[in-house]
């Protein structure tokens, strides 16, 4: 598994190690450049300091999903009543937390994905890696030197507040949270983002008392109002008390109870969740060996993922929405650039299809040429996809969902654009009133009135995520609005809604 022994030159340092890529951080990104890159015949070195697969299979995306699924199991056997005829839920934790346990994280063992990597060809090297100058990277005592490309993949770490006396108490973060046992009585969660609210609904209808605090005006504070609105009306109905404009002062822990200090406030509760959003950790990658600023929030990226010249970066780091999605969206377009520099290096076409210099040593490795056809998120074979951001979609799974893709009202105004919103409930859609499910939901379209297509949209709602997919290709491909009203919408579905808040547009 470890990667061989540092070769050392007479004065005793390590010689640098030559391979052809080395991927730092295997995560979602990571992971997918490395294995892709190792398929495509290079000589790949993939760094993992902690689990393969990063925070998505073990801690993230995947295991709060199995919780949500199981949760709104019980909701909707609390629905039966008055719906049809009487059932009595009794909620147990035990088989979620096996089924994490068991099904999604081999126990937070990542052997499976290791051997997955290995198994394509890839060389993994359990450890911390960090820039050692161009082209080279320093794991331990071991230098290797990327002649095609450094990649990284490095993510996010939880963003803990300077709260006073934060520090010192056996807080959870989203780790903590998900490999939970046992469930406590009570949870306090510091922050009412994504994480904050699918975790505060699970846990409430596992009848843990939860309470969420945010600092700002409202949940969700990042979507449509009319989100957050629907997403807290929903969290109260479970149980859950959500107080917002909280300004912490201080955390004290006595006694196995947790309180939260906040002006003339206070809440306790058995334990407590702080999920106050993440934060890149560029200071720990040696960016100041290659010139690039460490100290910059994210790492910035050009449209095909370029930080500077032989390097490349994949997924939350880059700051440019931290999903899984896009996540796995860049590391497409990261594979297909790595592999079309290669190949211009070694002398073959360049991805336009223009020869550029003849020869090279590339040719012995040249299932790098045929990896391209599988190259991007978008257009042909041969062809490097350039990244766009324009319709990104994100789900957060609250029941009801909250789905919303490209901009904002409020984001759309903000940036000049002769705004049209259009909106509908759906309790006034026919799906919506046979459903009957409160607090309900909506869709929100906003338009670019000179353009005539749409620039985003947010679909709440029982399949709020699902719905959404309807709305991504509109804003995607930039189908006419007169188009869209004139399709033809399945009877009686939630999405049939969409032409509803269509008509709606002013
Ligand atoms: C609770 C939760 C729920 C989520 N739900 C969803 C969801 O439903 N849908 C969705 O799209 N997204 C979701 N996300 C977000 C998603 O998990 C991330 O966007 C995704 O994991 C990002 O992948 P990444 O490869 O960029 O980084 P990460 O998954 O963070 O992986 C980075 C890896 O790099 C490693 N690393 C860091 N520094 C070094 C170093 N110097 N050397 C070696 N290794 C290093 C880390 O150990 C880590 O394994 C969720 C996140 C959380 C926390
Ligand atoms: N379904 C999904 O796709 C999904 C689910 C979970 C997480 N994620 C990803 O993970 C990222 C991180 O999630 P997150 O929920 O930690 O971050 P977030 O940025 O979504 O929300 C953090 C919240 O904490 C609040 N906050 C910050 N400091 C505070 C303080 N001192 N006191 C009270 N409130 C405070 C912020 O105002 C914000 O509302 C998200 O941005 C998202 O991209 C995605």
């Amino acid at each position: 598994m470890a990667g061989g022994g540092a070769v050392r030159n007479a004065g005793g340092m390590a010689e640098p190690e030559l391979v052809d890529v080395v991927v730092v951080g295997l995560g979602v990104g990571g992971e997918e450049v490395a294995g892709r890159l190792a398929e495509a015949g290079l000589t790949v070195v993939g760094v993992e300091r902690d689990l393969v697969g990063g925070e998505c299979p073990y801690w993230g995306c995947i295991p709060s999903k199995m919780m949500i699924r199981a949760a709104n199991a019980l909701a909707e056997a609390r629905r039966v009543d008055g719906l049809a005829g009487s059932a009595q839920v009794r909620a147990d934790w035990a088989p979620v937390a096996k089924r994490i346990r068991e099904e999604a994280t081999d126990t937070w063992n990542d052997q499976a994905a290791v051997d997955r990597f290995t198994g394509k060809g890839g060389r993994f090297l359990r450890g911390s890696g960090r820039l050692d100058g161009p082209d080279r990277v320093r794991v331990g005592d071991q230098v290797f030197q990327a002649r095609r490309g450094i990649v990284l993949g490095t993510g996010t770490r939880p963003s803990i507040p300077p709260i006073e006396g934060l520090a010192g108490t056996p807080y959870w973060t989203n780790h903590q949270a998900i490999e939970a046992a046992e469930l406590p009585a009570t949870l306090l969660i510091i922050g009412g983002g994504a994480i904050g609210l699918e975790l505060a609904q699970v846990f409430a209808r596992f009848g843990v008392g939860v309470t969420v605090l945010e600092a700002s005006g409202r949940v969700l504070a990042l979507e449509e109002p009319e989100s957050s609105e629907v997403a807290a009306a929903a969290l109260r109905a479970d149980g859950v008390e959500i107080a917002t404009e909280v300004r912490i002062e201080r955390v004290g822990h006595d006694d196995g109870t947790f309180t939260v200090y906040a002006g003339d406030r206070s809440f306790s509760a058995e334990k407590l969740l702080v999920v106050t959003g993440r934060r890149a950790h560029l200071e720990e990658l040696g960016l100041d060996t290659v010139g690039v600023d460490g100290t910059q929030r994210y790492l910035p990226v050009d449209d095909r993922m370029h930080v500077t010249e032989g390097i490349w970066a994949v997924g939350d780091v880059t700051g440019e929405g931290a999903f899984t999605h896009i996540a796995m969206y860049q590391a497409s377009i990261v594979v297909a650039d790595v592999l079309d520099h290669a190949r211009r290096a070694a002398g073959g076409p360049d991805a336009s299809g223009t020869a550029s210099v003849v020869g090279g040593a590339m040719g012995a490795s040249s299932a790098v040429g045929g990896s391209m056809g599988a190259a991007g998120p978008s257009g042909a074979a041969g062809t490097v996809p350039r990244a766009d951001y324009r319709a990104l979609p994100r789900v957060t799974f609250t029941d009801p969902e909250v789905g919303a893709v490209g901009l904002t009202e409020r984001q759309a105004r903000e940036r000049g654009i002769n705004v049209q919103v259009g909106f509908t409930e759906l309790s006034s859609s026919t799906r919506g009133w046979i459903h009957k499910s409160e607090p309900g939901g909506f869709i929100k379209v906003i338009a670019d009135a000179d353009q005539g297509v749409l620039i985003g949209a947010t679909s709440v709602g029982p399949a709020g995520g699902e719905v959404l997919s309807a709305l991504v290709v509109a804003v995607h491909a930039a189908v006419p609005v007169s188009q869209l009203r004139h399709m033809i919408y399945a009877y009686p579905t939630f999405h049939r809604a969409i032409q509803s808040a269509l008509n709606d547009l002013s």
